[in-house]
């Protein structure tokens, strides 16, 4: 009898995990029972990938400083020497149980270029082909602000959605995401399963610890981002890691057979776009199944002895004790490939302002005409990124000069609020498509003096936040304007603290 199907599971690490807060010296015990725990999943056939941070708390102990330094410079160099004080670290200690391991950095520039992004996909496959765990970490020594993922959190979760994980475990300091932070309010109360990040309350406000870049607000943005690509995630304490295989078996235990998932580099850019949305409908049945088994745990569940079956005479097993944790479960829609790239690889550029009828042709599989744009924000060249926000209400009408909110030049005019729904590479430029916005596709030509496409952008060019094809929801109207220059990352704005 075949046994459950091997996963594909991502680790990542925080600094907190890999050197003690306040001497900076390697948490030795930590890292071998992760080695351990590593290798006993390869061993039951399941794919490993570790997101390690920890080149600058590395580096500042080599260096014997003691505090974080806030200089970028003197950041890179202790990441410079950190980096290879930590992959020996991680090789000596893999070393004893004979495992190879290999090294990825990567910066956002990486992920943005679509070849590159490419590449870093199939050499990761071909590693975990090949039986090898890649340990990945930002190439902090090269990465200036433009170019950083600025968390790991965010870099696990690219990476998972990267090679179709099934599971990214972002293990911390703390047993699970609470509804406050547990550090200054011993009340605070686990949360253990998250079905709808979109509706989850928790204050992630506070800072983690003193050498952690994202606290908990972090991790919740990479959980939206890996779930969005069908990734479940889970929050937990990483001094004791063998809870991840315990964490692997329950999960695997409620997933239902048979699993119709794709590895990455099988669909990736050879397949059709009516076969890649076959597999995701497939994949979303079997993710709609996952997910309703998921949901039957309750808290008690942990712990619990399932109540006998009636149907049968023999006594069902004790179910073992799950460790706590908090289980974001995956949509049911997700999101892969050149859709995702386009959503979270890319920084965007500005932003296209196009109205409700256009939001429902793009709906309906067609391009974006000039005729739904209502208005353009940033400046950007042609086939480079910009957000896609709906305006929620509009006014055909002249603008007057004092009325906020349209233009002057005797295109549409619209005011209120947008919200933002996806993400598109465009066919012209900002300047361009200021002065071809509102007007027909005929009308191209003799405005700009050529034509390179009826398009403002083409269907495969737009990807949406909640799935494609067929958006089942969109994210809350939020007046776009006032969050857009937020702290946004991987396309999620970060609002306040309260999530
Ligand atoms: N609601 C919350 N639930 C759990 N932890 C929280 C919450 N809000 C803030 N935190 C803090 O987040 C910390 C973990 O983040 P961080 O130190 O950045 O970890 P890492 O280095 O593992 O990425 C915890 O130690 C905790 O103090
Ligand atoms: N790339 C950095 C870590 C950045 C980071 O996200 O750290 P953490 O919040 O501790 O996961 C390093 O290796 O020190």
């Amino acid at each position: 009898m075949r046994g459950p199907r091997p996963l594909g599971v991502v680790i990542k690490l925080g600094t907190s995990s890999i050197v003690d807060e306040k001497t900076h010296e390697p948490l030795l015990s930590t890292l071998s029972l992760i080695v351990e725990t590593a290798v006993k999943l390869r061993k039951d056939g399941h794919k490993v990938i570790i997101v390690s941070s920890g080149a600058i708390g590395v580096g500042l102990r080599r260096m014997d400083v003691e505090k974080r330094p806030k200089h970028l410079s003197k950041l890179q160099a202790l990441a410079a020497i950190g980096q290879c004080r930590l992959m020996s670290l991680w090789d000596s200690q893999f070393n004893h149980l004979r495992q190879p391991i290999a090294q990825i950095l990567l910066t956002r520039n990486d992920i943005a270029d679509r070849s590159r992004y490419l590449n870093a996909q199939r050499t990761m496959n071909e590693l975990l082909d090949m039986g090898v765990i890649p340990i990945v970490n930002e190439n902090d020594t090269l990465a200036v602000s433009e170019i950083k993922f600025g968390d790991n959190d965010t870099l696990s979760a690219i990476t998972a959605a990267m090679v179709h994980a099934d599971l990214l475990f972002l293990m911390t300091d703390v047993d699970c995401l609470y509804d406050k932070n547990p550090r200054t309010h011993p009340d605070a109360h686990p949360i253990e399963v998250v079905e709808d990040i979109g509706s989850l309350v928790a204050d992630v406000s506070t800072a983690g610890s003193s050498l952690g870049t994202g606290g908990m607000s972090t991790k919740i943005v990479a959980a939206r981002l890996a779930t969005s690509a069908g990734v479940t995630t889970v929050i937990t304490r990483s001094s004791n890691p063998g809870n991840i295989v315990k964490i692997v078996k329950h999960i695997q235990a409620s997933r239902s057979p048979p699993s119709l998932a794709t590895k990455a580099n099988q669909t990736a850019e050879s397949t059709t776009d009516t076969q890649q949305q076959q597999q995701q409908q497939q994949q979303n049945t079997a993710d709609v199944l996952r997910t309703a088994s998921a949901t039957t745990l309750s808290p008690d569940s942990r712990s619990s002895t399932p109540a006998p079956d009636s149907r049968t005479t023999t006594p069902a097993p004790p179910t073992p004790k799950i460790p706590l944790h908090t289980r974001f479960l995956p949509s049911p829609h997700p999101v892969r490939d050149r859709y995702f790239w386009i959503l979270h690889g890319l920084r965007p550029h500005g932003t296209l302002y196009i109205d409700q009828g256009a939001y429902k042709a793009l709906l309906g599989k067609a391009g974006l005409l000039p005729v739904g744009v209502v208005d353009v924000d940033g400046v950007f060249a042609q086939q480079e990124a910009v957000r896609l926000c709906v305006v929620d209400r509009k006014k055909t009408k002249r603008a007057s000069s004092a009325e906020g909110g349209g233009d002057s030049d005797g295109g549409k005019f619209w005011e209120g609020t947008a919200h933002e729904v996806g993400r598109a590479l465009t066919n012209y430029s900002s300047v361009e498509i200021a002065r071809i916005k509102g007007r027909q596709s005929t009308e191209i030509e003799g405005i700009l003096g050529y034509a390179d496409s009826e398009y403002v952008a083409q269907r495969e060019s737009i990807s949406f936040f909640a799935g494609v094809p067929g958006v089942r929801e969109s994210r809350p109207a939020t007046p776009v304007r006032e969050v857009v220059d937020g702290r946004g990352i991987g396309g999620y704005e970060v609002e306040g603290a309260v999530l």
